[in-house]
């Protein structure tokens, strides 16, 4: 079966570039293929080519809680997205947490469109108590492991870990929150908090628990993800470690870098996600940096729950927000499209990287001979965005209605199409 993708445009070795990409036995075996005729023949009328995007924080929630997304409909919502590759957390029931646990996961997971990186929890049944056995973990396929959803509180087991890991050559992933300092609070504390008279979650939360584990990073020598971050103060600490040595690496959420809390202007559950929407100065230091490098990735932590659940207010709703189907487009249209990033700069974060920090392998990236993963966007129209049709269960996203350009038109997963625009 040969696939033959004419009249794209993309990014080859960062020059934007006319590309006749053909695609045979799941590998691309060239990029400005000179033949016109192949099995299948697309005409891509000069639309955006990237390598797959990969998103190394998504929940699936299958199995446990298959009422707000389950295998099929959270890697269609990926592919949907231009998503090739996702990297999916551990906060499932029964919990992937032993070799037995973690291989039957494996085996539900290829139920998926994409390819799907499954994350090994730190501790069993995520409760921060006892650590799990990372390098069993590790030898039937954990690629990181991570206890997100939650910090983990005690000290001890947080050292042990990371010396474990780092052992194994492991990434630690970490939710960065204490849960103490979080105080029962709902959204960021701030001004919106105050108005609306609902508790509030003291950003020091997150920046302490940073403090602490890169403190514990730099002795154990581990590589340590920061799942999420949101302060200007993490940002700074990050920026620190990293000068001095510190094997850190961080991601930052589409949320975190388009909205803050003084766009809260009641109570609505679709701006209610973990961490919280912080302060504007905050939002500003996520996106600064990105630009420095102190940030790494971008990553959207797609996490589905039901319209019912989030009908019901700040106090009551989960935390969390779809991204899978809108991050690109989002992204695009309001850093690229008005010139404060370049298409190579975003392309970067949520390609490139994701694939360096984790050395993820049977990853593609549109270079000849790679595997075939492949992403295809529509960057001269705009559309609103419409909850009807998302692809994943979950329709819980702020940026329902909004226009926006860079639509996903086609995406192949090892040759193979796995979305495509109807
Ligand atoms: N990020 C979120 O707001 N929610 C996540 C878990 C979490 O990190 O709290 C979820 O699984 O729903
Ligand atoms: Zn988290």
């Amino acid at each position: 079966m040969s696939i033959l993708l004419k009249n794209g445009q993309g990014y080859v070795d960062q020059k934007l570039t006319k590309l006749n990409i053909l695609i045979e036995n799941q590998h691309i075996t060239d990029l400005n293929s000179s033949v016109t005729s192949a099995d299948q023949v697309i005409d891509l009328q000069q639309a955006l080519v990237t390598p797959g995007l990969i998103d190394v924080h998504v929940h699936l929630r299958e199995p446990g809680f298959t009422n707000k997304e389950t295998i099929k409909t959270g890697s269609a919502a990926a592919a949907h997205g231009g998503f090739t590759t996702i990297g999916a957390m551990a906060n499932l029931n029964p919990t992937p947490d032993t070799p037995k646990r973690f291989t039957n996961q494996l085996d539900l997971n290829t139920k998926g469109s994409v390819k799907i990186k499954q994350y090994a929890p730190v501790t069993r049944d995520r409760k921060g108590a006892a650590v799990v056995d990372f390098k069993a973990l590790k030898s039937v396929g954990a690629f990181a492991f991570s206890d997100d959803g939650a910090g983990v509180a005690d000290s001890q087991v947080m050292f042990t870990a990371m010396q474990k890991m780092a052992d194994l050559n492991m990434p630690l992933c970490d939710h960065a929150q204490d849960m103490q300092l979080t105080q029962g609070g709902v959204i960021n504390a701030g001004s919106a908090a105050q108005r609306l008279a609902v508790p509030g979650v003291n950003k020091v939360s997150e920046t302490a628990q940073i403090a602490r584990n890169l403190v514990l990073a730099q002795t154990t020598g581990v590589h340590y993800h920061v799942c999420h971050v949101s302060t200007k103060e993490s940002i700074e600490l990050i920026r620190i470690a990293k000068k001095s040595g510190v094997k850190v690496t961080c991601e930052v959420t589409p949320h975190h870098l388009l909205l803050d809390d003084t766009m809260i202007a009641q109570d609505d559950a679709q701006l209610k996600m973990n961490p919280p929407l912080r302060s504007a100065e905050d939002r500003m230091a996520c996106v600064a940096g990105l630009m420095d490098g102190t940030i790494d990735l971008i990553a959207t932590d797609h996490a589905p729950h039901t319209d019912q659940e989030k009908q019901q207010g700040f106090l009551k709703s989960p935390n969390g927000i779809v991204g899978s189907e809108t991050a690109f487009a989002l992204l695009y249209t309001k850093f690229v499209k008005t010139g404060i990033w370049s298409l190579n700069n975003l392309i970067g974060w949520m390609s490139i990287a994701p694939k360096r920090v984790f050395q993820l392998t049977n990853v593609g990236q549109l270079k000849q001979g790679d595997l075939a993963d492949i992403a295809v966007f529509d960057l001269n129209h705009s559309e609103k965005i419409d909850a009807a049709k998302f692809l994943s269960k979950g329709h819980n996203s702020p940026f329902i209605g909004q226009q926006v350009f860079g639509k996903t038109i086609l995406t192949l997963v090892d040759g193979q199409i796995v979305y495509r625009r109807g």
